[in-house]
This record gives structure tokens, sequence and C-alpha cells, in this order.
């Protein structure tokens, strides 16, 4: 039985949440989720699709209800990068478990998100890609008990430092 029954990773697109949470999940035997995931099943749409659609505002409203509904036992949550937008939706995943925060630079996210299937984000920054990132760097920053950094090495060292610095917790 893993030290901690819940895990939270959060942090901007690409900086490898998803990707990390699924090998965190293997390494610590804990149930992986990912909202993304959750939210377009519940939706029956792509998050880009809802975004098109229906706008960013309504994928945070969307986002936070599924924060508010989901089962947080025994869960390594992968969250999407927007989630922090919603303060109830921290204060719930706070109470569970220790949040994550993959920061990465923004360099290093751009290149990633670029060459990912295109992803909604939900945000409507006149800077792009670079205001979003200014925008919730310090959003990042209060919510999370832990900050590795997600720019260097490859997803399983990651996941490592992730470990490690749980066990300091
Ligand atoms: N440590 C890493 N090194 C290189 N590429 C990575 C790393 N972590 C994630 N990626 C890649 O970056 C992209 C975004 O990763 P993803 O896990 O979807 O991030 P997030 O869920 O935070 O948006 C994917 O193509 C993934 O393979
Ligand atoms: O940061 C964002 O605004 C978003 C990030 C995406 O998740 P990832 O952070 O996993 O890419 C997804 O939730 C949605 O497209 C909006
Ligand atoms: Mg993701």
């Amino acid at each position: 039985m893993y030290k901690f029954n819940t895990v939270n990773l959060i942090g901007m697109p690409g900086a490898g949440k998803s990707t990390v949470g699924v090998i965190l999940a293997k390494q610590t035997g804990l149930r992986f989720v990912d909202t993304d995931l959750d939210i377009q099943v519940r939706e029956n749409a792509t998050l880009q699709e809802i975004v098109d659609s229906e706008g960013y505002l309504r994928l945070r409203e969307i986002e936070h209800d599924v924060l508010m509904e989901l089962d947080l036992d025994h869960a390594l949550i992968s969250t999407g990068g927007s989630v922090v937008y919603s303060e109830d939706a921290m204060a719930r995943l706070a109470a569970a478990g220790p949040i994550v925060y993959l920061q990465a630079d923004l360099a290093t996210l751009e290149a990633r998100v670029a060459a990912a299937p295109p992803r909604g984000i939900a945000s409507d920054s006149d800077d792009g890609f670079a205001g979003v990132y200014a925008e919730r760097t310090p959003l990042y920053e209060r919510y999370s008990d832990i900050t590795i950094n997600a720019t260097a090495g490859t997803a399983d060292q990651v996941a490592a430092a992730i470990l490690a610095q749980l066990e300091q917790l």
C-alpha cells in the first residue's frame, strides 16, 4: 500500500501530467485517473470539440463539476492545466493528498504542445500561450506542495523524481 491514498499532478499543458501519471500509477499501485478523459466521456465529445462548440469558459465549468464529483480514493490524478481556476476543486484535491506541480519552461511546453494533437486551451489570453503561462504560474505555485522540474529528463526520470520528493513529505 502506497504511503498516500491520493496524489495529484498539476501544471501547464505539455508538462507531462498524463504521461508521467500513468507511470506513477503503475509504480505506486494507485488507480490512474485523467480528468480530461472523464470530461470527454461525460460530455461524449473531445475537449477540442467542447471548446469549439461551447467555449473555454464552459469547459472550465465542466472541469469543475467533474472534479467535485470525482472519486479520489486510491487514485493518481492527472488534472487538466486549467483546474487551478477552480478554488473549490483545488481545495478538494488538497484535502485528499499532495499536489505535485510539474514545472517546465515555456519553450519546452510550446514545443511539446505543438507536436501533439490539438487540445483546446481553456483560456483566451491576448498574449497566447506565453500569456497563459504567465497568468497560471502563480496559481500552480500557490497550490503546490512540491514542485518538480519537468523540463529536463524523460518521463520515467520525472516520475522517479516525484516519488523521491513524495518520500520526503
Ligand atoms: N519528460 C518528457 N520528455 C519529453 N516529452 C515529454 C515528457 N513528458 C511528456 N512529454 C510529451 O509531451 C506531450 C504532452 O504530454 P502530456 O502527458 O499530454 O502532458 P499534459 O498532460 O501535462 O498536457 C506528449 O507528446 C508527451 O509524450
Ligand atoms: O490547460 C488547459 O487549458 C487545458 C489543458 C488540457 O489538459 P492537459 O493539461 O492535460 O493538456 C485540457 O484539460 C483542456 O484541453 C484545457
Ligand atoms: Mg493531460
